[in-house]
């Protein structure tokens, strides 16, 4: 069986993929459309044939280094198996792009034992990071945690506003940061909060500006600090933010937080309004690190957990443009 429709059977047998289905669409509509056309004057892997299929990855937004890497990967594959067809082409694609996000090895988020667990969220203004956070906290609540928010991003005028009335929506408790007060600080007083409480798990929407770099490694230095001072021997989780629509821009931001501190994985939003969705195996490739979610929307709901093999399917199935 070809490795698409293998894809195809798991897919189908998984809850929630109509959510990928069409939180992808953009992203389906480009690139699987893109590939039928290249793939109705196949005539081999050839030069010219490997090329048109560069630039379709370079569309989907892989970046360079990434793109020429699975165009290596697919030409000495196509070769080795003798391939004759689109369709025996497109398998070892899609198996590429499988086996270079497989390539890394992930460690799992635990919560803690004893004590809250602490998730840190980092990422640029605007990127979703506020939206992100509610999201999570939604989610998170529904599964049963008792879930404590810590607004301390107090640079954006709004922010904390905003996680705010998140907060109340969702029906968990926010400790709300002053506006310029140190982040630190408000983290300070969510975890001895979140210990009062007996909440199990804080996240804080923190550092959302593009500063240079080693004020952003201080600031998230005592972060950590005051995490460790408050919640001994747990490390925070540090969860990066990226909008899939600032394509490889975005990871050159996400590079300025992850050589700033230890990023455990990303998040990445705006993947329905991006016809680009590709990024993801780009920031693998670039980053190593796990995308744990995908935003797919604007409201609460609309944050699902990354699973690349639902992933590949609903950029690389069937195209809806007939
Ligand atoms: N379509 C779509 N919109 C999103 C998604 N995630 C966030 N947004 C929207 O993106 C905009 C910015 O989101 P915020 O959460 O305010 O961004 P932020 O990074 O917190 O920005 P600051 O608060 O300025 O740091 C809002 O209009 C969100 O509704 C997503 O997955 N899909």
């Amino acid at each position: 069986m070809g490795f698409l429709k293998k894809l195809k059977d798991t897919f189908s047998s998984k809850q929630d993929n109509d959510y990928y289905l069409s939180g992808l669409s953009k992203s389906r509509t480009s690139f699987a459309s893109k590939l039928k056309r290249l793939g109705s004057g196949f005539k081999g892997v050839d030069e010219d044939f490997l090329e048109e299929l560069m630039i379709i990855l370079l569309e989907a937004d892989l970046g360079i280094e990434t793109a020429e890497k699975i165009i290596r990967g697919v030409e000495s594959k196509a070769i080795e198996t003798k391939a004759k067809s689109m369709d025996e082409v497109n398998d070892i694609l899609f198996e590429e792009m499988q086996t270079l996000y497989n390539s890394f090895e992930d460690e799992e988020f635990k919560f803690n034992e004893d004590g809250p667990t602490v998730i840190l969220m980092v990422g640029v203004n605007g990127s979703g990071k506020t939206t992100t956070t509610a999201k999570l906290a939604n989610k998170f609540k529904n599964e049963g945690k008792s879930v404590l928010l810590i607004a301390a991003d107090t640079f954006r005028a709004g922010a904390v506003d905003q996680l705010k009335r998140w907060a109340d929506r969702i029906g968990v408790d926010c400790v709300m940061g002053k506006n310029n007060a140190d982040p630190a600080s408000v983290i300070v007083d969510g975890c001895r909060q979140a210990k009062e409480n007996g909440n199990d798990l804080i996240i804080a929407d923190t550092a959302g500006r593009l500063q240079n770099k080693v004020n952003l490694m201080k600031e998230l230095e005592k972060m950590h600090r005051v995490i460790d001072r408050e919640i001994p021997e747990q490390p925070a989780a540090v969860w990066l933010v990226i909008d899939a629509t600032t394509g490889q821009n975005g990871i050159s931001q996400a590079r300025e937080f992850t050589t700033a501190t230890d990023v455990n994985g990303i998040i990445l939003t705006k993947l329905d309004g991006s016809a680009k969705g590709g990024i993801v195996i780009s920031i693998r490739n670039l980053l190593g690190l796990p995308v744990k979610y995908v935003g797919l929307g604007e409201s609460v709901d609309d944050l699902k957990e990354f699973d690349i093999d639902s992933f590949i399917y609903s950029i690389c199935g069937e195209s809806d443009e007939e």
